[in-house]
């Protein structure tokens, strides 16, 4: 669905040329250390800045051919840190650049569990109400709610859990794999809590000094004692028949 060709920067921030595609029915984490280039590789997945080298395709077609309309009914980024400007009501928000009905800003307050807030001004909104309104605007852009939607396009979030509780987390990552698996979409999240990725992404990419240096399954990528390398910490991974997944602690 979103094939990178060789693709990547040469000039800076850089980012080593590679080559894979981020497939519908699939949740992708990718996952390193501050600076390893993970936002500027979503740019690049995004078309929010071009290739330097190679090409980014959706759906068979270079990003850069398509018009920003169409591309914005089939791919949306959630960045970090976006400015919500003035204080309009978060349905009006959520609403904002899709041709959605009421119907479907309402699922998608629901979804985000935001449905209680729908009238109230953004800029009253909590750190983590505030992320999730932006996801839920990014549902409804590309319809990936609405009942007859099979196909429902490539979301790419930046860090989408960084201000959520524990219990916040849980459901966006629920509901984030369901919509792969039950939509079609295609998703890609950077995290930096590594046990999410571990839980729930179906395939993981390790970032690091502007390169890609791992990809596979959570198993085969997030093994203790190659991320104490990366990300000089010490970890210990715990092992238990509960978890088909890796689980990851800090040391003491
Ligand atoms: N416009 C720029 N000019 C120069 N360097 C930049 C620019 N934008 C980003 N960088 C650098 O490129 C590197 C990668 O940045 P990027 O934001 O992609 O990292 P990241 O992996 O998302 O980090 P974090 O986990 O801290 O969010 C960093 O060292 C950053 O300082």
């Amino acid at each position: 669905m979103l094939e990178l060709r060789c693709a990547g920067f040469t000039s800076v921030p850089r980012l080593t040329p590679f080559s894979d595609r981020l497939e519908a029915g699939e949740l992708l984490a990718i996952v390193g250390p501050n600076g390893a280039g993970k936002s500027t590789l979503l740019s690049l997945l995004s078309g929010f800045r071009r290739a330097e080298r190679g090409c980014v395709r959706l759906d068979g077609r270079p990003l850069a051919d398509w018009s920003p309309a169409r591309l914005a009914r089939r791919r949306a980024l959630v960045a970090q840190g976006i400015s919500l400007g003035f204080d309009w009501p978060l349905q009006d928000l959520v609403a904002l650049g899709s041709d959605a009905d009421p119907g479907a800003v309402q699922r998608a307050l629901a979804a985000l569990d935001l449905l209680p807030l729908a009238e109230r001004g953004v800029l009253s909104l909590s750190g983590g109400e505030r992320q999730r309104a932006m996801i839920a605007r990014a549902l409804c852009q590309l319809g990936s709610l609405e009942p007859t939607t099979q196909d429902a396009g490539v979301l790419l979030l930046d860090e989408p859990t960084s201000a959520l509780d524990i219990g916040q987390q849980q459901r966006l990552m629920r509901l984030l794999r369901g919509l792969a698996e039950t939509r079609h979409m295609a998703i890609c999240c950077v995290l930096h809590d590594l046990n999410l990725a571990a839980r729930f992404a179906h395939r993981v990419w390790l970032l690091q000094h502007g390169e890609r240096i791992a990809s596979g399954t959570p198993g085969e990528v997030l093994r203790a004692r190659r991320l104490e390398a990366i990300f000089d910490a010490q970890l210990d991974q715990l092992h238990s028949t509960h978890f088909t997944t890796p689980v990851l602690a800090l040391r003491l």
